[in-house]
């Protein structure tokens, strides 16, 4: 790793080994870390369509700070869904989600970290350096560095990642973190934040049972301790972890079959005719009655609602809704009467997957599901201990009583709670976030762009194309070879960079559209350190090869060669801004390819080499070719700067070295304007740089809006 990835500082393993037992959030840190209240989560008849689909249809639970509570439900049940409707990320068709009892808004955004199903990573960063990015990033600048890398320890350490810490995220290919450990990596980028609200989509899949049951037991300790409310998305856990959650919502078919506290399911079930076999894993048991017949989820949906209290009559449901089959079953378990298959003509609200009647049905109901999540009274008390524990040990104490008493004041609501988030848009200035996104960027795209299969294609074709023009003599026979060469290296490194920046956006869309999405930073930061970042990188493959090739063709004088070599790098970012451009608009990197393709055939075919002689209704095309612009001041610096030409002495094809070998047998050399004019009227050359300049500046302006507005993440 170069020094600034891997410099000590950087990495805080300072104070990673200072404290390599177990590391402490020093006291000073609460002073400056974004102080959270406990809030809790609940959500009233959500039902959530799409195009005429219900996913989730009525759905309603809440969650409470010190909570771990778990969405259950058979695959394609909504889960995941209404995880999205909580986090603001889905908007629902209808029903309410209100945070502390105000509803949803964008302020709550850094207040829920949002942890997803895919471990989304740069897979060539460590984990320190990823989790040290976030903290840099997402960590307000009030807070000290070494503060931020104290909490990056304490996260470590939380997690049980110290062993891995220095170990690369990896990706399929160069294998890295193991899925469990890349999995508490995702949860530790999210606690840096110190969230008041973790939702975590499938936290446990493919984990073993022994590292899920850590992770939910590390979850369920983070809760009580540190006050959080922890919402889960499970799809079969062991009873261990079952018995593990405070609270369950079991969905079936996006509607509630079960909420409440999880130890009285299986009681609950059994009210309803469904009783557990001695020894049956109760989650197992509970999925399987979710999967089960109709009738069954038909109970389970009833018996849902009648718990929450919604205003629905068991008994006329059960009249209404049910097959004659469910009648028997209702009968029979809870001794309702018998009815006919000809009473559910008279349903109102029949059973199908209209979205509409489905909203009707909704609005009919006039009770709401109970509201539940007031913050409990003792919350002062518990988040003092969860301070005094995470300051243990240190001297300074003057952020705990500002904090308990923020922590009292939240439970009121609203008010208290717009003071803890002023109108704070980022947590860090834009200089902050341009700064750490520019290291991060070069960190990330140095192997990348210096791989070893790039740095060996580089010397080798260098080598391959000096020894081709090798000590190319200055003369009219050779000119064509001259401008080959130029021609090439223009074409090539064009090539080259367009397609490598092309490929960037899609590689880190997934990254990036996280980091967005959780409020990390701008854009335009974003934006800027990655120009920024990748800059050094882009122009060391192209100068690498410049210095070997143009040497062995034989320099004509040091400004010359510096002159080319500008222009060659000039050349190279115009290119680079064009796959950046590419790249943002394309989503698919299939259509991004092609699209590229043919730009850059088109602007290859028009650069003004390989055709002379182009028809004058597609001459204007030339101008839209920046291979044109780069190649004509590449012939202008060097036929005008370089060594000159010498004529040849039978046969020129110049109008003047004819001349001259009419009046004197002499040395002649060609005049530049009959060179640059062979191929067409030249522009000059600051007309041709101010061109690609521009060229470059609109790409990458209209790069920039693509990014901002085209791809917005929700
Ligand atoms: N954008 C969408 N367009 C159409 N249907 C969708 C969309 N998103 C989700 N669905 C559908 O909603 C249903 C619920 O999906 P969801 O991903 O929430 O289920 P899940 O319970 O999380 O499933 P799993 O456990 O398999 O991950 C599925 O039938 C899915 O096909």
């Amino acid at each position: 790793l170069p020094w600034w990835c891997a410099s000590k500082h950087w990495l805080g393993r300072e104070s990673s080994t200072k404290s390599a037992t177990a590391p402490r959030v020093r006291g000073s840190i609460t002073s400056g870390w974004p102080r959270r209240r406990p809030l809790s989560v609940q959500f009233n008849d959500v039902t959530l369509c799409i195009g005429k689909k219900p996913i989730l249809q009525r759905v309603c639970g809440s969650c409470r700070p010190g909570e771990l509570m778990a969405i259950m439900g058979p695959s394609s049940s909504g889960k995941t869904t209404l995880l999205n409707t909580i986090s603001g990320r889905l908007r629902p068709t209808s029903g309410t989600i209100t945070i502390a009892g105000e509803p949803l808004n964008k302020r709550h955004k850094r207040q829920i970290c949002y942890v997803l199903q895919d471990d989304i990573f740069y897979a060539n960063l460590t984990l320190r350096q990823t989790l040290m990015y976030t903290a840099l990033l997402r960590l307000p600048d009030s807070m000290s560095h070494q503060d931020k890398m104290s909490l990056v320890d304490h996260i470590i350490h939380l997690l049980d990642l110290q062993r891995c810490q220095y170990t690369n995220i990896g990706e399929v290919m160069h294998r890295g973190l193991s899925g469990g450990e890349k999995k508490r990596a995702n949860i530790a980028c999210e606690l840096l934040t110190n969230p008041s609200i973790m939702l975590l989509d499938e936290p446990t899949s493919g984990l073993d049972s022994s590292t899920a049951h850590s992770l939910i037991l590390t979850l369920k300790q983070f809760a009580e301790k540190e006050h959080k409310t922890v919402i889960v998305t499970l799809h079969q856990p062991s009873s261990q972890i079952f018995y593990m959650l405070d609270r369950l919502l079991l969905l079936c078919n996006g509607q509630n079959a079960y909420f409440g506290e999880t130890k009285k399911v299986i009681e609950h079930f059994s009210n309803l005719g469904l009783p557990i076999a001695p020894h049956y894993n109760p989650a197992d048991f509970i999925l399987e009655q979710a999967k089960g017949s109709p009738e069954v989820q038909e109970r389970l949906i009833l018996g849902a609602r009648e718990g929450l209290g919604l205003n629905f009559n068991m008994q006329d449901s059960v009249k209404l809704q049910t097959s004659p089959s469910m009648n028997s079953l209702y009968s029979k378990y809870l001794g309702l009467p018998t009815v006919h298959t000809s009473d559910r003509s008279t349903n109102p609200y029949p059973r199908d997957s209209n979205c509409t009647s489905c909203l009707n049905r909704c609005q009919e109901y006039s009770k709401r599901c109970p509201t539940d999540a007031s913050v409990p009274t003792d919350v002062n008390k518990k988040t003092s201990e969860i301070y005094s524990e995470m300051v243990d040990g240190a001297e300074e104490d003057s952020g705990r009583s500002s904090w308990s008493e923020e922590t009292v004041s939240e439970a009121s609501g609203c008010s208290s709670m717009c003071e803890d988030y002023p109108n704070m848009q980022w947590p860090t200035s834009f200089f902050t976030q341009f700064k750490i996104l520019t290291r991060r960027n070069f960190c990330v795209a140095r192997p990348i762009i210096l791989s070893w299969l790039n740095g060996t294609q580089t010397l080798i074709l260098a080598l391959i194309a000096g020894l081709l023009w090798y000590q190319a003599p200055r003369t009219e026979e050779s000119l064509q070879d001259l401008q080959g060469w130029m021609f090439f290296s223009a074409n090539y490194w064009m090539l080259f960079i367009l397609f490598a920046a092309l490929q960037s956006f899609p590689a880190e869309r997934e990254v990036i559209a996280k980091e967005r999405a959780s409020g990390s930073y701008r854009v335009s930061a974003y934006y800027l350190a990655k120009m920024v970042g990748e800059l050094p990188l882009t122009f060391i493959l192209p100068t690498l090869y410049f210095i070997i090739s143009y040497t062995m063709m034989g320099w004509d004088n040091p400004a010359t060669g510096l002159m080319l070599l500008f222009m060659l790098l000039l050349s190279t970012l115009v290119a680079q801004s064009v796959g950046l451009l590419i790249g943002a608009v394309c989503y698919d990197l299939q259509t991004g390819i092609t699209v590229a393709a043919i730009f850059t055939l088109f602007t290859q075919l028009f650069g003004g080499y390989l055709a002379t002689r182009i028809p004058p209704w597609l001459s204007w095309a030339r101008y839209l070719s920046i291979v044109h612009y780069a190649y004509q001041n590449m012939n202008i610096i060097q036929f005008t700067y370089g060594l000159e030409i010498r004529c040849s002495t039978m046969n020129s094809r110049f109008n003047s070295c004819v001349e001259y070998s009419q009046s004197d047998s002499g040395t002649h050399y060609i005049p530049v304007d009959e060179i640059l004019q062979e191929r067409g009227e030249p522009l000059s050359l600051w007309a041709n740089s101010t061109l690609l300049i521009g060229f470059m500046i609109v790409v990458r302006l209209l790069t920039y809006v693509t990014l901002r507005y085209l791809h917005r993440p929700k």
